[in-house]
């Protein structure tokens, strides 16, 4: 289970995340909606080890995270999947997922360890392009790409930053339909985004963050049950 407690961080003695606390259990997915300078990628960078936190604390189970750097959080079992996803235009698919494989990683809580072979099995379309550079593939592609590479890290918890931003429906759909795969598989993710319809298709549990604290909190099944709550929520919510 991850639990982010308190957590507060910013830049340059600014304050951005104020006292924010979210958990994730095992298997499930967690979404965080809100406008663009809510403090989305603030928290994520945070819990990923990119940005010491100025107080509150991050535990993954009982391991304390807080203030670790970036290649302890990811050998903890965090996997970060950035926005905009930052894979490198020189590189062929199969030369990321080597580069990213991590054969002694922990595997995750009920599955066994991640290798190519089986992210590539979870994602044909990467499969089909395995010989093409970064450069050359869709924004999709693009996309699970930086998902393949974050779970070759065999990670218990995946950290999504807009994981659909640019995106078709049609590939949105696909990348819902992943995410739901992996907590199946005992894969958790906290997910940012702007889009209450991609909380609604794939949350477990919404929060609603608006100027780096939380507004509100949802069951999944209770925005799908009233689709109109979320988007009344994000509407009175000040955009940043
Ligand atoms: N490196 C930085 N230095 C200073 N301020 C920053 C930095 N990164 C983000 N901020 C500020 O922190 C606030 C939150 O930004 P953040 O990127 O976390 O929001 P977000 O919800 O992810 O938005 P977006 O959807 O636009 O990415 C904004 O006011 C932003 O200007």
């Amino acid at each position: 289970m991850l639990h982010i407690s308190g957590l507060t961080a910013g830049y340059h003695g600014g304050t951005v995340l104020h006292g924010v606390d979210v958990e994730v259990p095992p298997g499930t997915v967690h979404a965080v909606v809100g406008h663009n300078g809510a403090g989305k990628s603030t928290l994520v960078h945070t819990v990923a080890g990119l940005l010491r936190p100025t107080s509150g604390t991050v535990r993954l189970d009982a391991v304390d995270l807080t203030g670790r750097r970036a290649h302890q959080v990811a050998r903890a079992g965090v996997g970060l999947v950035p926005q905009g996803r930052r894979v490198f235009a020189g590189l062929t698919v199969a030369e990321h997922l080597r580069l990213a494989h991590r054969p002694r990683a922990q595997a995750g809580r009920r599955g066994t360890a991640w290798t190519p072979e089986r992210v590539l099995g979870l994602l044909p379309r990467l499969a089909e392009r395995r010989t093409n550079r970064g450069a050359q593939l869709s924004g999709g592609e693009q996309q699970m790409l930086a998902l393949a590479r974050a779970l070759l890290g065999s990670p218990r918890v995946l950290l999504l930053d807009e994981p659909t931003e640019g995106l078709a429906p049609v590939i949105v759909e696909q990348i819902q339909g992943l995410i739901r795969t992996l907590a199946d598989e005992g894969v958790a993710s906290l997910l940012m985004s702007p889009s209450a319809a991609l909380a609604r298709a794939c949350a477990d549990t919404v929060t609603v963050l608006t100027s780096g604290a939380v507004a509100a909190r949802f069951d999944g099944d209770e925005v799908r049950a009233d689709p109109a709550a979320l988007d009344r929520t994000l509407a009175l919510t000040p955009t940043e």
